[in-house]
């Protein structure tokens, strides 16, 4: 199976997120990757629901919203409204992952669980079973145009394990500083789908960029 690729729109201009969306439209992109932060969970505030809806009305891929927020519960249905396909959560957020993950998947989203570059991927031992991505944040979350951190590439391996031992088809997501310096070696380590926001959008060909990125073998 190929890598999926998931272009972040956080860093799209905002202008014309009717042009960019149609620009990822006709691209190899497999997603569109919607980074949604609350000022609290994380230190920057990005956008909400109708942002997301309005994405969604030009968009002819799947959205993957990634919620930076406290209290994701709240706000499960509105995203489903705003067209999420793909709904994940930060660990360091849930104090209720098993429910909450569960709230996902009543709605008819799939349930991924984002966790930050310190958290260890043994705390998903227990609800991996539940899981169907599991979103690797590979800068500290809250902004674009990051540096990638390296330890990333032994929590890919670790946990590409734990999905093999345990029988489960879950995805590896790898989201921050990903470009294609790092890409091929993510992909070798067990990635299956690879967020990027600026390494796309501040690309002279964003088309040809997401292109590179998706031909990684
Ligand atoms: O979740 C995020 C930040 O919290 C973004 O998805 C991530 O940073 C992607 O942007 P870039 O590729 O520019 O690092
Ligand atoms: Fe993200």
């Amino acid at each position: 199976m190929s890598v999926k690729i998931a272009p972040s729109i956080l860093a799209a201009d905002f202008a014309n997120l009717q042009r960019e969306v149609e620009m990822l439209n006709a691209s190899d992109a497999d997603y569109i990757h919607v980074d949604i932060m609350d000022g609290v969970f994380v230190p920057n505030i990005s956008f909400g629901f109708p942002v997301t809806e309005a994405i969604n009305r030009h968009a002819q891929k799947p959205l993957d919203v990634h919620l930076m927020i406290i209290n994701p519960d709240k706000y499960l249905e509105e995203f489903k409204k705003a067209g999420a396909e793909i709904i994940s959560v930060h660990f360091e957020a849930c104090v209720h992952l098993h429910r909450t993950l569960q709230h996902i998947k009543s709605l008819g989203c799939k349930a991924g669980v984002a966790i930050n570059p310190h958290t260890p991927i043994e705390h998903l031992e227990n609800i991996l079973e539940e899981v169907d991505l599991v979103c690797l944040m590979s800068v500290n979350p809250g902004f674009g145009g990051q540096k990638f951190i390296p330890n990333t590439f032994s929590k890919i391996k670790r946990l590409s394990k734990m999905i093999a031992d345990k029988g489960l088809n879950t995805l590896i997501e790898v989201d921050g500083g990903v470009n294609q310096s790092n890409a091929p070696l993510l992909v070798e380590a067990g990635a299956n789908v690879l967020v990027a926001g600026n390494f796309v959008f501040s690309s002279d060909n964003p088309i040809t960029t997401i292109k590179n990125l998706k031909n990684i073998q």
